[in-house]
């Protein structure tokens, strides 16, 4: 079975409490987009996982579609060995929760080739022990976050037709180190209030606290931001723990020379 984990952008990110299990509870949008790894799953005489495309640091045995795999297969012993090929392209601790997609792709792949029978609640519980972020990427549809990242409620934001342009300035951020750099403290703003509102009041409006706190040790974060808005970006912010800057418009930008030297994904939002 082929798929194409795909990416998400964090639309506002604001990290309200730490909580006694040492994790944050948060606040935000989470929105799919395009950019994407391929993910094949067959079965096979033996376990193997191989990736080829961006190098991902760290073992392969440590891979989030492996401990996927592992975590099933615990409870479904029925589920015969495969043969796992991982092409990454979705850059690495950029905030696109790239891993995470893999990992609930790859949850999802296994309920459908073996016939697990799981429903989308039985996959995100499966998902959450794996990481804050992946049972997202189970339903995989814009949604209001909270607690960890693993709670979800119905969100009524569209940006079907805009365009959205994606640019990682190849600086890896890693998620642990930038939740331990944050001040936790309420949000100035009802997230869910704020999307509701015209896409043009989102500039000063939605922010991103790894954003505030990220950008004075890396200014290029806010050169792109910048950029982005010089090209006529309705909203542009960081996404996640960054690095990746995000930038909204209303039609494609002409930006083959803005970010010559970086990674970047353009295409429309579903
Ligand atoms: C910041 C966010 C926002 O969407 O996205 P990314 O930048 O990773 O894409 C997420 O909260 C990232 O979630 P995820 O990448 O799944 O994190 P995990 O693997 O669960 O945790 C990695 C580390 O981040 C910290 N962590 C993570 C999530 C959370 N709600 N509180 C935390 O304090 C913990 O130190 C944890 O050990
Ligand atoms: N399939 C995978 N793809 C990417 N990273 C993975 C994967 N499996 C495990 N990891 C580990 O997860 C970490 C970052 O995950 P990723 O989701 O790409 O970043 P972010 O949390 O910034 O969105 C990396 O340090 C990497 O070692």
């Amino acid at each position: 079975m082929l798929t194409f984990p795909n990416a998400k952008i964090n639309i506002g990110l604001y990290i309200t409490e730490k909580r006694a299990d040492g994790f944050h509870n948060l606040s935000s949008c989470f929105y799919p987009v395009g950019w994407s790894d391929a993910l094949e799953i067959l079965p096979a005489e033996t376990l193997s996982f191989e990736s080829t495309g961006i190098d991902i640091p760290g073992d392969a045995s440590q891979n989030l579609c492996l401990k996927a795999y592992h975590l099933l297969k615990k409870d479904f012993p029925e589920i015969p060995p495969v043969r796992i090929h991982l092409h990454k392209v979705v850059p690495i601790g950029a905030g696109l929760g790239g891993g995470s997609a893999d990992c609930a792709f790859t949850i999802k792949s296994l309920n459908s080739l073996f016939n697990l029978g799981l429903d989308d609640k039985a996959m995100q519980a499966y998902a959450s022990q794996l990481g804050s972020d992946c049972a997202f990427f189970i339903e995989n549809k814009p949604k209001y976050c909270f607690g960890k990242g693993d709670q979800f409620d119905e969100i009524a934001v569209s940006l079907k037709g805009k365009y959205i342009v994606l640019v990682n300035p190849n600086i890896h951020i890693s998620t642990a180190e930038a939740y331990g750099s944050i001040k936790p403290k309420p949000a100035n703003v009802d997230l869910q209030i704020a999307l509701s509102q015209p896409l043009d009041t989102w500039k000063d409006a939605i922010l991103n606290d790894f954003e505030t706190s990220l950008t004075p040790k890396y200014p290029v974060l806010q050169e792109i931001k910048d950029t982005l808005y010089s090209l006529g970006a309705e909203y542009a912010c960081m996404t996640g723990s960054g690095s990746t800057v995000f930038g909204i418009f209303e039609n494609t930008p002409a930006i083959k020379q803005a970010f010559k030297e970086y990674m970047v994904w353009q295409g429309p939002l579903e």
